[in-house]
Formats: C-alpha cells, structure tokens, sequence
C-alpha cells in the first residue's frame, strides 16, 4: 500500500499549477502542504480559489511566496515538489529540493535536454547544474515508467514533444523509419500553452492561426533526443483555449507491412488506458479537458509513408495529468491511477 505523500507545488497561480493541484486535490495518496508563487507575485496570500474560480469550495487555501527562508523552513519536510514554474527558476533549484531529500516532478523544461549547450541556444540561458541535467529522466509515462521509479528528478515532458513522442515511438523505437530520412511535425496549440500572463502574441485581438518559431523552437531538439531522430518541427499557435494537435509524417523502409505498422502500435499502447488508438483522425475537443491522448494514423504501403496524428490537452496529458502519472509511477501505482474518472 502506497504511503500517503507530503507534497508542494510551486507555480500555483500559473495555468500548468491550477491544473495540477486540481488533480492532486482528488487523489487519495496526496496530503498537500504548500502552494507557491514567485517571491514578488501579485497572487501571494490570495485564496488558490480566488485566482482559479473552478476550484471554489474545493481548495480554498493562501498562496505563499517562495524564497531562501521557505525553502529552508519547509523543504525538508517535504516528500515531492512540483515545479510548474519558469525553466530557469527549476534548474535553479531542483537540486537543492533533491539534496533535502525531496523527489522532484519538473514540469518546465528545465532538465528535458541532455546536452548542457542546448540551453543557451534554445532556452536563452547556461544551465546552473550540469550535473543534474545528467543524471534527471525524461518522463514520458508510457514509455519510462522504470526511469521515473528509479530517479529524484523527473522531467516531465513539453506538451508538443508528448503528442509528438507518442505519435513517433512506436515507429522509431522498432526502425520501422529510414534512418536519416526527413520526420516533419506539425503542431498546433491553443492559447494557453503559451501561459497565464499577458502578452500581445496572445491577445485575444491578435491570435489568428499562424506558425511560429520556425526551426528554432526549444521542442525540436526535445524530439529529436527522445525520438532518437532528427525531426524538423513546425509550432502553430490557434485561437482557441484548450488542446494540441501533433501530426508527424515518416518515411518507413522499403517492404514493411500494413500489419507491422499496426503491431507496433497495438504493442505500445495496448494496455496504455490513456493513450487511445481511435478509428478516425484526432480531435482536439475529445481530449480537452481530459487525461487522454487519441491517436490515428494512416499508411500508404505503396509510398512508404505514414502520418501519425496524435491530440491531447496541453496542460493536462502536455503537462499536469502526465506529471500526476510519473508521480502514480513513482509510488508502483499504475499510472492512470486517480485519472480515469477525472472530470473537472
Ligand atoms: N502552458 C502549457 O501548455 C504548458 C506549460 N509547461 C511548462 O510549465 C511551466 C508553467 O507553465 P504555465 O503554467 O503555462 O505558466 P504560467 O505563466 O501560467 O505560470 C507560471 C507560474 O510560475 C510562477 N513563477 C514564476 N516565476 C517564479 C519564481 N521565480 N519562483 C516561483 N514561482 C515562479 C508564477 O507565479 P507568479 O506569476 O504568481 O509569480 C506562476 O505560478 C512552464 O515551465 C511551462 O513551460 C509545460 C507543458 C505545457
Ligand atoms: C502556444 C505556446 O506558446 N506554446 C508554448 C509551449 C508550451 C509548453 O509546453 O512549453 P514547455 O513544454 O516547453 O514547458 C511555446 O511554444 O513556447
């Protein structure tokens, strides 16, 4: 019997954190202690409830504001942190949560990247632990469940990397792909992958369907690390609130099978209840709201091409649910532990 664990989480008037404590309100093995915000924010000492009105009468609790003095007043106490929180503010302080004995869930990106070079080029800032980087696992649930047991520092995986991911594995992991040949990802997100705080780029005036950030997205090399192939990724920004599309395109090798394809779909996620292979392209408004990641994809044998496409909701299967997974994971739960009859 899994024990009842202390847990934080940092980044809780953020749309990511909202989402999360939402789910850890609801789950049984969960005693949380502490939600926390920026040292300076405008949120500290507000109700959760009161920035977040869907969770009135169900987390009713102050918002405290994370500093040195916090974190040496309460981390000890702690058994698990999640951060769901600016990148560079994690891999400030992930460690040091870890070094307390803490078991860290990392749902920026943080610890996503194995080459340390990465970060300036893609986050914009030299990562302050390398030692850390090293040694953190990559989270996604359906495929590291032994990685998340066994680690102190869990990166849970972006949102277009996890529809791109589980799109791709199946096809990559068996070399059903050309090596070397051109894997294209096209995502599309709605607003809310981009945060809670105000920017012109998502203005509700100034969202119009549009790519972004072409060839230089922090994503591509996500993909291509855990894909263990080099993906070209093309990001598109919606107008619409919840849910994101990843829809890959792969050359496979000359002679494989309609039936292989298929097998290595079934194998992967057939006793996978929040991944679903669905009967017909993917829609963002079935998984909206929800743990799940639906998933199509169609062959032409001839040519030797296939599309995958994959839809989840951002915050929850792109961040907050699939964290909740890692954590189930981490307690030998099985991971939609608490998540299947989610409804919020
Ligand atoms: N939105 C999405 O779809 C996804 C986001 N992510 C990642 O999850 C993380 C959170 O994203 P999201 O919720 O969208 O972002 P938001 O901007 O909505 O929230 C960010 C949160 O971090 C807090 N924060 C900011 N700076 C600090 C600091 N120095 N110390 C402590 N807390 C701080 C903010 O608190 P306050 O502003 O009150 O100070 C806020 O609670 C990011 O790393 C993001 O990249 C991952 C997958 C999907
Ligand atoms: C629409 C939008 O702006 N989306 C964000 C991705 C959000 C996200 O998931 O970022 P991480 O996974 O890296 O934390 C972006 O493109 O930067």
């Amino acid at each position: 019997m899994a024990q009842v664990k202390k847990v934080a989480v940092i980044g809780a008037s953020g749309y990511v954190g909202a989402e999360l404590i939402g789910l850890l309100c609801q789950h049984d093995k969960v005693s949380l202690q502490h939600l926390v915000v920026s040292e300076n924010s405008t949120s500290k000492g507000k109700l959760f409830s009161d920035l977040h009105g869907r969770w009135q009468g169900i987390c009713d609790v102050p918002l405290q504001s994370f500093s040195q003095s916090w974190f040496d007043e309460y981390a000890a106490s702690l058994d698990v942190v999640f951060f769901a929180t600016p990148h560079e503010f994690s891999a400030d302080w992930a460690q040091a949560f870890v070094d307390k004995g803490v078991k860290v869930f990392d749902l920026s990106g943080g610890f996503r990247l194995k080459n340390a070079q990465d970060y300036p080029q893609f986050y914009g800032f030299e990562h302050a632990n390398t030692q850390a980087l090293a040694t953190a696992k990559y989270g996604l649930a359906e495929w590291q469940a032994e990685d998340i047991k066994n680690t102190s520092l869990v990166a849970v995986p972006g949102c277009y990397p996890t529809a791109s991911l589980l799109a791709l594995k199946p096809i990559t992991t068996n070399n059903l792909h050309v090596e070397n040949s051109l894997i294209v990802v096209n995502g599309i997100s709605g607003v809310s992958g981009a945060g809670r705080n105000a920017s012109l780029a998502t203005n509700f005036n100034e969202v119009s369907l549009t790519a972004y950030n072409i060839l230089k997205h922090r994503h591509q090399p996500e993909i291509s690390q855990e894909a263990a192939a080099q993906v070209i990724f093309n990001p598109h920004l919606a107008p619409y609130k919840r849910g994101l599309l990843a829809t890959v395109t792969l050359q496979l090798k000359a002679g494989i099978s309609q039936a292989q394809v298929k097998q290595a779909f079934d194998d992967a996620y057939q006793n996978k209840s929040l991944v679903r292979l669905v009967a017909s392209w993917p829609k963002v408004d079935n998984v909206a709201h929800t743990p799940f990641a639906d998933i199509h994809y169609q062959f032409d044998q001839d040519k030797g091409v296939l599309v995958v496409s994959c839809a989840i909701d951002n915050l929850l299967k792109g961040a907050a649910s699939q964290a909740l997974q890692c954590f189930n994971l981490s307690l030998d739960l099985e991971s939609h532990y608490s998540l299947l009859n989610y409804s919020h």
